[in-house]
């Protein structure tokens, strides 16, 4: 099994200040390093918590670029838009001057906007110095969803595309995915997980428990490559 961490707090806004810490000090290292630094977070609704936390940490924001980890093809004036949760908790206070790069093309369908939001991933540098993964209650993390037309082919750890389109029953809209193997390119990695269900779903994942074997957060949770810290609170 991977390297797997997991620290749990007692509400969600000690676990987003924790993850909020965790992150900007990663971010400064890089900027100290390489006089920048690139995130990648999921959208949803727990990370709300971390990015407001993230957006208040002094560092040098104007050197940050930010993209996303998945999203759902919608414009950003979508209630359902990642990048709108972005702009909204994350790009605002001293993160404000932190550049955004977006997935969402505009283009009709995922699979029509493809090669511009693979280009915009392939034009960041690598590796990420963070990503920031969430899970749903049906085990999909970024969006590797269970039954997703594309899934074995974004989780194929030998894969070279960075974004694939993803159609999936449960994912409510048609979606673009960072892969597997452009997620796990990332100094730093990170699972933001509330409630006790989430939490009881990984612990079958890293039992090795039969069931479990169709979760697709099971690509991230087993995978030898990163070291991944579990964030969890009820
Ligand atoms: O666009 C998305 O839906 C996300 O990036 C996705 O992978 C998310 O992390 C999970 O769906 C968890 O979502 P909740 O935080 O809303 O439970």
């Amino acid at each position: 099994m991977a390297n797997v961490t997991t620290q749990n707090f007692a509400d969600a806004d000690a676990q987003a200040e924790a993850l909020a810490q965790n992150v900007a000090a990663q971010l400064r290292e890089a900027i100290a390093a390489r006089g920048g630094a690139v995130i990648a977070v999921s959208g949803g609704t727990t990370p709300k918590a971390f990015f407001v936390q993230l957006s208040k940490q002094v560092l040098d924001w104007p050197t940050v670029t930010v993209t996303l980890v998945d999203e759902r093809w919608v414009p950003d004036t979508d209630d359902r838009s990642n990048a709108r949760l972005v702009k909204s908790s994350l790009l605002q206070n001293a993160a404000a001057a932190a550049n955004f790069v977006p997935l969402y093309t505009g283009a009709a369908t995922p699979e029509a906007g493809l090669a511009e939001a693979e280009a915009r991933i392939v034009a960041l540098p690598a590796p990420f110095d963070a990503v920031v993964l969430g899970m749903g209650d049906d085990g999909h993390t970024a969006s590797f969803f269970p039954g997703g037309d594309h899934l074995a082919e974004a989780t194929d750890p030998h894969g070279t595309a960075k974004v694939w389109p993803m159609h999936a029953a449960g994912a409510g809209e048609p979606r673009v995915t960072l892969s597997l193997p452009a997620l796990l390119d990332t100094r730093a990695l990170y699972l933001l997980v509330r409630g006790t269900g989430k939490r009881d779903l990984l612990a079958a994942v890293q039992q090795g428990v039969d069931a479990a074997k169709d979760y697709p957060v099971r690509s991230v949770v087993m995978q030898v490559s990163v070291p991944l810290a579990i964030y969890w609170s009820p």
